[in-house]
C-alpha cells in the first residue's frame, strides 16, 4: 500500500470503530481486514498500530480538534494526530493527496485547523486530568478517591501497550524451559515471568497464534495476573469444580491442568458463542476432565446441584478497567449507569453461585477490574448478606504461588504495580 492508502486505511477503521459502538475495537478490526484480504501483513500491522495509538489518545485529539474550531469526525482526528506527531502540514497533504486510495484533499479551512495545531504538544496544562489519562469524567475522581497519590501513576500505566504473556501448557509439556525451545525454534522470544510459575512473557508484538506451538495446544495466550486467579483457586485433582462464567475458558484451561485432567469441571456461562469458543480451546489444549452447561432461564440444573462443589470460580463480568491497555476503546465507552448495572449483576450471581458451594468449600470471586465498588465493595456486601462465608487464605500447592500471595485472602493487581493487566480477586470459605 502507498503512504497515503495507509493513511486512508486508519481513517477507515477508526469510522468503522465509531460506527459500531458497541462491539470491542478488536472485534471491529477483525471483520474489517477479513473483508480486505488485499491488506498484507505489514500494512495490516501499520493500520491497527496506527489505530490503537490514535484510540490512546483520543480525548485529547478531540480537545484540540474543538479548541481550534474544527469538526471531529476520523479524517480530521488522523490529521491532527500527524500534526500533533511532528508532521508538517505539506507531510500530511502529501497522504490526503486525493488521488486515488488516497483521502479526500484537505480543504482550506482544515488545513487552518490543522495549521493551528501545528508545534502544540499533545498535552495542554489547559486539559482536564481526565482528558490527560483519556478516561470518562466521571471516573477520573473515583479512581483518584481509591489511589490517592499513586493515581497518575496507574492511569499513565493504563495506557502503555500490553505485554504478551503466556501460559505453558503442562498436559503437553513438561516444563517451562522445554516450551520456551520450541517457541525459539518458530522464532519467538520469550523469558520466564516472575510470579506464575506457567508463564512465558513474548517480547515484542509476535503473532503467536500462528505457531504451531499455539495449534497444538502447548501454549495459551493469558495475562499473567489472570493465571495467578487460577493459582488463588487451589483445585485439586480430586475435586468437582464450578466455573460459573467460563466465557471462552481461559481460566477453566488453567484449572484443568492445575487438576492434572483429572476431578470433574463444569464451565458454565449465559453465552453459547463463548462457551463454544472455550470448547475448541479445550480440545487444543489436550483436556478432557471438562464439560460446559449454558444456563437456561429455568433454574433447575443450578437447584439440582446445590452445595454440591468442592470450588467455585465466579470469574464475573465486569468495567474492564484492569484491561484498558489492551482495550482503549473500551475506557471511551464506559458510562456512569454501567458500572451500577455492572455491581448489581455481580452481587445476583455472586450469591447464585455461593449456594453451589460444599460446605467447607470454597468461592473464589475476581474480576479484570481496578475498582473498589466491583471489588472490595462487593466483597464486603456479600460478606455482610452471606454471613455463612468468611474470607481464608488460598490453599494453593505452595510450589506452586509465592509466599506473599499464600498469606493473602484478596489481592489487587495493576499493570503499574505488577505489569499485570489490573485484576481482583478473593477466595472465601463456607462455614
Ligand atoms: C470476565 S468474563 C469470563 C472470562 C473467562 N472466565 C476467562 O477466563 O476467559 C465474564 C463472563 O461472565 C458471563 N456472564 C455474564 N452474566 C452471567 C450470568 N448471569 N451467569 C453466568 N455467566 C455470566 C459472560 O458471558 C462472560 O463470558
Amino acid at each position: 500500500m502507498t503512504p497515503s492508502a495507509q493513511i486512508s486505511a486508519v481513517i477507515e477503521l477508526l469510522l468503522a470503530i465509531q460506527k459500531e459502538k458497541y462491539i470491542p475495537a478488536d472485534s471491529t478490526a477483525n471483520r474489517f481486514f477479513r473483508r480486505r484480504r488485499y491488506i498484507g501483513g505489514g500494512d495490516r500491522r501499520f493500520v491497527s498500530g496506527k489505530v490503537w495509538e490514535i484510540l490512546r489518545c483520543y480525548r485529547k485529539l478531540e480537545w484540540w480538534l474543538k479548541r481550534v474550531g474544527s469538526p471531529i469526525n476520523p479524517r480530521m482526528m488522523v490529521a491532527a494526530y500527524l500534526v500533533l506527531s511532528g508532521n508538517s502540514i505539506s507531510k500530511v497533504h502529501s497522504f490526503y493527496s486525493g488521488e486515488k486510495y488516497a483521502p479526500l484533499l484537505l480543504n482550506n479551512n482544515e488545513i487552518l485547523y490543522l495549521q493551528s495545531l501545528v508545534n502544540k504538544p499533545f498535552v495542554s496544562a489547559e486539559m482536564s486530568k481526565a482528558v490527560i489519562y483519556e478516561v470518562p469524567d466521571w471516573v477520573y475522581p473515583i479512581i483518584n478517591d481509591q489511589y490517592g497519590d499513586q493515581t497518575e501513576k496507574e492511569l499513565s500505566t493504563l495506557l502503555e501497550p500490553a505485554t504478551l504473556d503466556l501460559r505453558v501448557n503442562f498436559l503437553k509439556v513438561e516444563d517451562r524451559y522445554k516450551a520456551r525451545e520450541i517457541l525459539a525454534s518458530e522464532n519467538i522470544q520469550t523469558e520466564l515471568m516472575n510470579i506464575s510459575p506457567w508463564g512465558l512473557r513474548a517480547q515484542g508484538r509476535q503473532s503467536i497464534t500462528s505457531t504451531n506451538a499455539f495449534k497444538n495446544g502447548l501454549v495459551e495466550i493469558q495475562d499473567e495476573g489472570s493465571q495467578l486467579i487460577a493459582l488463588m483457586t487451589g483445585v485439586k485433582s480430586s475435586m468437582r469444580v464450578l466455573d460459573y462464567c467460563a466465557g471462552a475458558g481461559g481460566k477453566t484451561l488453567a484449572m484443568a491442568m492445575m487438576m492434572e485432567n483429572k476431578g470433574h469441571i463444569i464451565a458454565s456461562d449465559i453465552f453459547s458463542a463463548r462457551l463454544n469458543a472455550a470448547q475448541s480451546r479445550l480440545r487444543r489444549a489436550g483436556v478432557f476432565n471438562c464439560e460446559t452447561h449454558i444456563f437456561a432461564e429455568d433454574a433447575k440444573w443450578l437447584k439440582r446441584r446445590v452445595e454440591s462443589f468442592d470450588r467455585v470460580l465466579v470469574d464475573a463480568p465486569c468495567s474492564g478497567t484492569g484491561t484498558w491497555r489492551r482495550n482503549p476503546d473500551a475506557r471511551l465507552r464506559f458510562k456512569e449507569n454501567d458500572l451500577l448495572e455492572l455491581v448489581e449483576k455481580q452481587a445476583h450471581i455472586l450469591d447464585s453461585a455461593a449456594r453451589m458451594v460444599k460446605k467447607g468449600g470454597r468461592l473464589i470471586y475476581a474480576t479484570c477490574s481496578i475498582l473498589r465498588q466491583e471489588n472490595q465493595d462487593q466483597i464486603n456486601n456479600f460478606l455482610e448478606r452471606n454471613n455463612n462465608f468468611s474470607l481464608v487464605e488460598p490453599d494453593t500447592i505452595p510450589e506452586l504461588l509465592p509466599e506473599k500471595f499464600m498469606k493473602k485472602t484478596s489481592f489487587q493487581l495493576t499493570p503499574a504495580q505488577n505489569q499485570t493487566d489490573g485484576f481482583f480477586c478473593t477466595v472465601m470459605v463456607k462455614n
